[in-house]
């Protein structure tokens, strides 16, 4: 081939590729209402990657670890923070039950976030934004800027700290949705402050008889209070070859905590528990709660974010809403010193916000591998 033709040809070739990721850039909502019957390249992951749906990986079932709040707040505390304790070691994941806050709220935020899916793409593609510190962000698949197969997934993201300077950028449409996100990003974020307090003391950090406000000399309550929210509404649309694709890939959540409302209706979450894919049954008027990467720092290693990824599915398309919670975004993660010793030496680097969005936007998200980038590879190696 001439050099001449050879330009053109690769010319065309980048064309092609700009037509077809600006097309997937719409997202899989778009895709679908234009009418689709099988799963576009872009979506169909290397053989290796695929779920085994027929098989035994998509069928096993697992019940989490339940943790009663009313428990972990009652007389019995001692008890539920050892449940606690045993979860966040032993599955990175537990079913929050008796949690308190209203349905109304929840079935509130549930409404919204559908009826914000159901908006015309125009309507929704306004609020679409490369800038990740932005105070919404519409999107689709799970790093669209660096995926290079994408996921059959659409978001929004809703920055809820602090509420005040963030709530008038949210979407205007629907009607219900600020009122909505307001609420329920309260009440997540005031559940939220109560479990990370019970994990502080279930790692020996803090003590039990003692409650938040006493506590106001610990740093650490106070940085939890002034923490980040991101409340993140997932749509997996139906998809004609569902053994081809996911909805999310394997991943941890970088934050502490995720406080995650499953569709109740269809399952898709599925953890890796003792080296396979299980699939989490959703418990009705629970949270699903999982450690984060944060978390996992700072107990050295002792609490485990646990890999996690969404199937989707033939018939049914599935809404889930996440609650994430880090620590302020100017804070360094470290290990706590209190855990670290002779026997049990640090295991992580110092870690910040900042970091953590550098990595995302060089490298693709892949399994645990900015966590793994901060673990320390030789002892006393910071
Ligand atoms: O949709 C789900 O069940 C999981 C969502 C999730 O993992 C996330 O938003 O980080
Ligand atoms: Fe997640």
């Amino acid at each position: 081939m001439s050099p001449a033709l050879v330009l053109e040809v690769q010319t065309i070739c980048k064309e092609d590729e700009l037509v077809e990721s600006h097309k997937y850039h719409k997202g899989v909502k778009h895709l679908c209402e234009r009418g689709l019957t099988k799963v576009p390249r872009k979506y169909i992951l290397p053989a290796l990657e695929r779920p085994l749906l027929s098989k035994k990986d998509g069928a096993t079932n697992l019940k989490l670890p339940i943790i009663d709040l009313a428990q972990l707040q009652g007389p019995d505390r001692i008890h539920a923070l050892e449940s606690l304790s045993k979860a966040c070691e032993e599955y990175g994941f537990f079913q929050l039950i008796n949690h308190g806050i209203a349905s109304e709220s929840v079935l509130e935020m549930i409404q919204a976030a559908r009826k914000f899916f159901e908006l015309p793409f125009e309507e929704r593609s306004k609020y679409m934004s490369k800038d990740q510190s932005a105070p919404v962000r519409y999107g689709t698949s799970f790093n669209q800027n660096k995926d290079r197969v994408f996921c059959w997934r659409d978001f929004i993201k809703l920055n809820c700290h602090p509420l005040s300077d963030v709530l008038p950028f949210w979407p205007s449409s629907p009607a219900e949705l600020r009122q909505a996100v307001v609420n329920y990003s309260k009440g997540t974020k005031s559940l939220y402050l109560m479990l990370a307090k019970a994990i502080l003391e279930s790692l020996g950090l803090v003590e039990t008889e003692k409650n938040i406000d006493e506590n106001d000399s610990c740093d650490l309550l106070k940085e939890f209070e002034d923490g980040s929210q991101l409340i993140v509404a997932n749509c997996y649309p139906s998809c004609p070859e569902p053994d081809l694709t996911l909805g999310m890939p394997p991943h941890s959540d970088y934050g502490f905590l995720t406080l995650l409302l499953p569709d109740e209706e269809v399952k898709g979450l599925q953890i890796q528990h003792e080296g396979r894919w299980v699939t989490v049954e959703p418990i009705p008027n629970s949270f699903v709660v999982n450690v984060g990467d944060h978390l996992e720092i700072f107990s050295n290693g002792k609490y485990r974010s646990v890999l996690h990824r969404v199937l989707v599915n033939p018939s049914k398309s599935r809404i889930s809403i996440a609650s994430l919670h880090s620590l302020p975004f100017n804070s360094m993660i470290r290990p706590s010193p209190k855990l670290v010793n002779d026997a049990n030496p640090r295991r992580y680097k110092d870690t910040d916000f900042a970091t953590f969005i550098q990595y995302m936007a060089s490298h693709e998200h892949k399994n645990k591998n900015f966590l793994e980038s901060r673990r320390l590879s030789q002892l006393g190696d910071a």
